[in-house]
């Protein structure tokens, strides 16, 4: 008989989907020294995700928690990510969010410091814009946040509040430290990562180039 608030079965699925992307995203140079945090719905009331400080490289099914939607752990003794807060927030405002990543590749750090200082990353004109769920053209333009770094996770998340609030979006970066995307599922949420990081690199080679 289960006792758990949760489907346990459903949460082994989604630890090893969690574990399968981890690694991959991994292997791409996106998680450096344990960073990075990975979270997946489990039912209206929890999500599965990382514990704290495990290396994201060598990740396995007991790398992987449950939560409540306030970013408190279920059943188990361990620490979920510092950053939960930003995975439960959107889990809880939106009934649809299934998947959330966050990742500090080389390209979304320093596009991170690089756009801080107007606070957006402007994306224009890209066939790669058709990558984000609900966009059917290049012919639109789609600016990525950029928002201040702090440890204090109430105020950032207080911070994506006020820019949910203002604009529908598919992720942010925070400066000097990364980015975070979503999905309705895991393959839609990596898409999104990946649309970002490739058109965040396409951005910082334009800059480059026209120096
Ligand atoms: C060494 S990375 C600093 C913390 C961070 O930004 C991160 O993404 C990983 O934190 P977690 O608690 O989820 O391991
Ligand atoms: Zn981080």
């Amino acid at each position: 008989m289960n006792t758990l608030p949760y489907d346990p079965a459903r949460l082994a699925q989604r630890a090893a989907e969690i574990v399968a992307n981890t690694r991959e995203l991994s292997a791409l140079g996106w998680t450096p020294a344990t960073s990075s945090n990975f979270s997946m719905r489990l039912d209206e009331k929890h999500a599965a995700i990382t514990v704290s400080g495990r290396d994201k490289g060598r990740l396995t099914e007991a790398d992987i928690m449950v939560v409540d939607l306030a970013g408190k752990p279920v059943a188990t003794a361990h620490r979920p990510s510092a950053e939960t807060l930003l995975h439960t927030q959107l889990y809880a405002r939106y009934p649809d969010i299934g998947c959330v990543l966050h990742t500090h590749s080389h390209v979304q750090t320093v596009a991170s410091r690089l756009y801080a200082p107007q606070g957006h990353v402007h994306l224009e004109g890209y066939e790669l814009l058709k990558a984000f769920a609900g966009n059917q053209t290049h012919e639109m333009a789609m600016d990525v946040p950029v928002l201040p770094n702090t440890q204090d996770m109430d105020e950032l998340a207080g911070w994506v509040e006020t820019l949910l609030d203002q604009q529908p979006m598919w992720g942010y970066l925070i400066n000097g430290h990364g980015l975070y995307a979503w999905g309705k599922d895991m393959a839609e949420a990596r898409r999104h990562l990946e649309a970002f990081e490739f058109l965040l690199a396409c951005e910082l080679d334009l800059r480059r180039l026209n120096a």
